[in-house]
């Protein structure tokens, strides 16, 4: 069987810095797999990579098979890859419902004029988007909220719209960029409580770049773990935790990190 996503020997340079360095990897199923490492270990390249906003001086990345190379970002975008971004990276000003259309309008194709007018076979594709959007609006709980600007949200919320956005693109992997990042303790939970009906109802492979160790410990079937741009370990949560490799890797950060939150340390 064909992996959903692939990395494959993928190395990232910047000028002399080599910030990706032959990472292989794959995601299948609905695997939820964490992606950690100390600060400035590639993660976020790595991302961007498999997105297409970098692209990797060697190796490929390959959903479902078919190469990303050369492949436009939109195209990624509308192709399978979804992203949530660390900041959200939402418009603002914009109703929550609005956010969603946006997602689900790059997908649909239609003239200027047919546009404007809103007829014939748009219109109808535009019913078909709607549907799609309010499905997701549904998922996440977020029908109290739907006409309110997003600016106007507490930012857990607006975490979640960010994923439903990537969602609304009806996604074959979904990416998320330190989805916990800034949210509370009580965010968190219901932010994990989503990964999971993603996971469990959505059937979706995600890949999830976290610094939050006891989240990362708590959900991921799976880490893979960078350390200056080298893939030092993957494998299961406990095993990883226990790897020498990865303990000296954090060993300069919190040694403690790395253990099961609640356990003796
Ligand atoms: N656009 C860029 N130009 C030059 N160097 C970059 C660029 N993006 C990343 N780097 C370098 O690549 C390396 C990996 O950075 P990256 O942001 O991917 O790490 P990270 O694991 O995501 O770190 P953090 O956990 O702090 O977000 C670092 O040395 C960084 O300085």
């Amino acid at each position: 069987m064909i992996p959903t996503l692939e990395v494959d020997k993928v190395r990232i340079t910047f000028g002399g810095i080599t910030a990706v360095d032959d990472v292989s990897f794959d995601l299948s199923g609905q695997e939820l797999v964490a992606l950690i490492g100390p600060n400035g270990a590639g993660k976020t390249a790595l991302l961007n990579s498999i997105s297409g906003i970098y692209r990797p001086s060697s190796g490929e990345v390959r959903l479902e098979g078919r190469s990303l190379n050369g492949v436009p970002v939109h195209k990624i975008a509308t192709g399978g890859v979804g992203r949530a971004f660390q900041h959200a990276e939402l418009f603002a000003g914009l109703t929550v419902v609005d956010n969603l259309m946006v997602g689900r309008h790059r997908q649909l194709k239609g003239s200027l004029l047919s546009m404007a007018v809103r007829v014939g076979p748009y219109l109808r594709r535009e019913v078909a988007q709607r549907a799609v959007v309010e499905e997701v609006i549904d998922f996440f709980e977020l029908e109290q909220v739907r006409n309110r600007p997003v600016s106007s949200l507490p930012f857990g919320v607006q975490k979640l719209v960010g994923v439903a956005r990537a969602l609304c693109m009806e996604p074959r992997v979904l990416l998320l960029d330190e989805p916990s990042s800034g949210l509370t303790r009580q965010e968190k939970e219901d932010f994990a409580r989503f990964m999971l009906r993603i996971r469990h109802d959505r059937g979706l492979p995600m890949l999830w770049v976290e610094h939050d160790m006891q989240m990362v410990m708590d959900l991921a079937e799976r880490i893979v773990v960078l350390d200056h741009g080298v893939k030092i370990a993957d494998g299961a949560p406990d095993a990883v935790a226990e790897n020498p490799a990865v303990r000296t890797a954090y060993l300069g950060v919190d040694d403690t990190e790395m253990t099961r939150a609640g356990s003796p340390g």
